[in-house]
């Protein structure tokens, strides 16, 4: 254990080095000068007083103790400043690896697991200052604590000067009260805790200010709730923290026990040596100051804040190691064969079996389907039935556990993911409402405005014309849109990248949060422009449904029916119960509107 811990403080300074080297020198070079520096002063008044006792000139101790003062008070600004420029460099260059390591992965599987999951968050959060000072912060923690170390050392050394035995009892001694202090590094121990405490305080925090979830904290009368569940996990991280002070009361209490003998014995032997004239006023003061340099107890802040920021630079690389091997991040890898043009026959889903990883039933259990090139399909289904599931496999988000989808008689696992990827275009139920500018939000890879408000045109948003403007009351000037707006926007987005020669479009639940006029409306433009692409919808609306060429219906994993429109009424399925029990309600709600009015 102890060595898997200095292995990991070296992997940190290891990491400083290989971040910055300049900085790191010159913040190693600093911690040596500051260390030695209270040895000087020591033997700098050591000698003063020497000299006034032996009436010699005061002018050489008292320049070196004035050269001495004034390095002291401009080095350690200098070394904070120095600490804090290379905590950041660190910092931003292992967020700046964390994001590529995260963001890598083709698949999502890595992101849903639970393990997986906890380590991105520990890493997300090492330079938060959650469980302790962010690193540019903990830098300067850790050199005090290295300065401290190599001073007490340093003035141990000049005790070699009195007696051989002097620096072994002293700094012994001190360095004894290290490793018994060494327990207040029990914060670490607890870290899992602490995070857990943490994150749900700030949870509870959150859902306290954010103006999303406001509406339902008030409705449902949830703010008291919320401020006892704040309070109760405050109070939790309080206990933590005062059990990791009481933990340090014993190795304290023998800490000063250690001290107060070895201290004890060298002032008896001073004392006893000055009184018979052995030593001199300035060599007794000597003596004095470095042993009470070198026994100032430790109180285990390097322990601390190196074991902490070891712990942020090691949950990073974890997350490395992990994104780069797990069989979860692993899961989707790109093939080889261009998919320029694809698909020009047909998308077809052989016998796909599909079950999210870790979850033992599938969703979809040996589903056939075929998609002819250029046609429009919709899929139909109750909640849950595996649609969107469908499509995710279709963008390769994930891979079938067993069976094939051929793009033109080629595995989907073989196209180079790509340009598979540049020929699909996709809006999805969750869909991202960016906090950028309009135009950003439409085409966020940089975009031609004439194109952009097409796409806008044609996505029925004509009336959102500043294309600067960014969508997010949170900015100067921001603006936010109605949740009818939001979609136009993300249809805006799918219809530019078709503009672009996106040739297969994935539309899940496109005009959920359309007026029905506007969604007839906005449906057929997004038809028209989409024409001669291989679309696939998803869609309760059976008005919007009803116009695609073709439509399934999925059922426990399975395609069950299959047709146009027409078709699948005459057969009488369950598209046509599902139909027609829509139509009936939305008959009945405009007869209500009409006798309303
Ligand atoms: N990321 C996931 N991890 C684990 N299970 C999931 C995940 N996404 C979906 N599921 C499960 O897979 C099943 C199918 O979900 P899917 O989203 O494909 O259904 P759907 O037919 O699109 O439903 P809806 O009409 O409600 O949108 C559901 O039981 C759901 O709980």
């Amino acid at each position: 254990m102890a060595l898997l811990k200095a292995r990991r403080e070296w992997v940190f300074f290891g990491t400083l080095w290989r971040s910055h080297r300049r900085l790191t020198a010159v913040w190693w070079a600093l911690i040596l000068f500051q260390g030695v520096l209270p040895a000087g002063f020591v033997v700098a008044v050591g000698s003063l007083i020497g000299a006034v006792a032996d009436g010699s000139p005061l002018l050489a101790p008292l320049l070196l103790i004035g050269v001495v003062f004034v390095l002291m008070q401009v080095t350690t600004p200098l070394h904070n400043q120095v600490g804090s420029l290379l905590g950041e460099h660190v910092s931003d260059r292992l967020h700046d690896r964390l994001l590529v390591a995260a963001g890598t992965p083709e698949g999502l599987a890595h992101l849903e697991n639970r393990e997986h999951m906890d380590e991105l968050t520990a890493a997300r959060d090492f330079d938060l200052g959650m469980t302790g000072p962010p690193l540019h912060m903990s830098m300067g923690f850790i050199a005090g604590g290295l300065v401290e170390a190599i001073a007490g050392l340093a003035q141990a050394v000049v005790l070699a000067a009195y007696a051989w035995w002097a620096p072994l009892l002293v700094g012994g001694a001190w360095l004894s009260t290290h490793w018994l202090l060494r327990e207040s590094t029990q914060w670490d121990r607890n870290t899992g805790e602490v995070l857990d405490a943490q994150r749900r305080a700030e949870y509870s925090y959150r859902l306290a200010v954010d103006s999303p979830a406001a509406k339902e904290i008030r409705l449902f009368g949830l703010a008291s709730w919320l401020t006892d569940r704040f309070a109760s996990e405050r109070r939790t991280l309080v206990e933590l923290r005062w059990h990791t002070t009481r933990l340090r009361q014993k190795p304290m209490g023998w800490a000063v026990a250690v001290l107060t003998v070895s201290g004890g014995l060298f002032f008896w032997s001073l004392g006893r040596d000055a009184a018979s004239g052995a030593i001199d006023l300035g060599q007794v003061s000597t003596f004095a100051y470095a042993a009470v340099g070198a026994s100032a107890l430790a109180f285990g802040g390097l322990n601390w804040a190196l074991s902490l920021a070891a712990d942020g630079v090691a949950a990073v690389l974890r997350v490395e190691r992990t994104m780069s091997s797990s069989a979860e991040a692993r899961s989707v890898v790109s093939g080889r064969t261009p998919a320029e043009g694809m698909p020009a026959a047909e998308i077809r889903f052989r016998d796909v079996t599909f079950a999210y990883p870790g979850m033992s039933a599938p969703v979809l259990d040996g589903l056939d389907l075929t998609i002819p090139a250029g046609s429009s399909l919709a899929v139909v289904g109750v909640n849950g039935a595996g649609k969107s599931t469908l499509v995710k496999l279709l963008c390769r988000l994930y891979d079938p556990v067993s069976g094939t989808i051929e793009v033109d008689g080629t595995d989907l696992k073989e196209l180079d993911l790509d340009s598979w990827r540049r020929r699909i275009s996709a809006i999805f139920q969750d869909f991202i409402r960016y906090e950028l500018s309009l135009k950003d939000n439409v085409a966020p890879l940089g975009a031609v405005t004439e194109e952009v408000a097409d796409a806008l045109r044609t996505a029925g948003a004509a009336d959102l014309r500043d294309l600067d403007r960014i969508l997010s009351s949170g900015y100067e000037n921001g603006t936010d849109l109605s949740g009818g707006q939001w979609q136009r926007v993300a249809l805006a987005r799918v219809l530019y990248a078709v503009g672009r020669g996106a040739g297969v479009v994935v539309l899940d639940e496109p005009t959920a949060q359309l007026d029905v006029r506007g969604e007839a409306e906005v449906f057929d433009r997004v038809l028209e422009a989409t024409r001669g692409c291989t679309t696939v919808l998803i869609s309760h609306r059976f008005s919007t449904v009803r116009r695609a060429d073709r439509i399934c219906v999925v059922d426990r994993g399975r395609v069950v029916e299959l047709g146009s429109h027409d078709e699948l009424m005459v057969l009488g399925g369950t598209y046509k119960r599902l139909f027609e029990l829509q139509a009936t309600r939305f008959n009945e709600e405009q007869d209500g509107a009409d006798c309303a009015g």
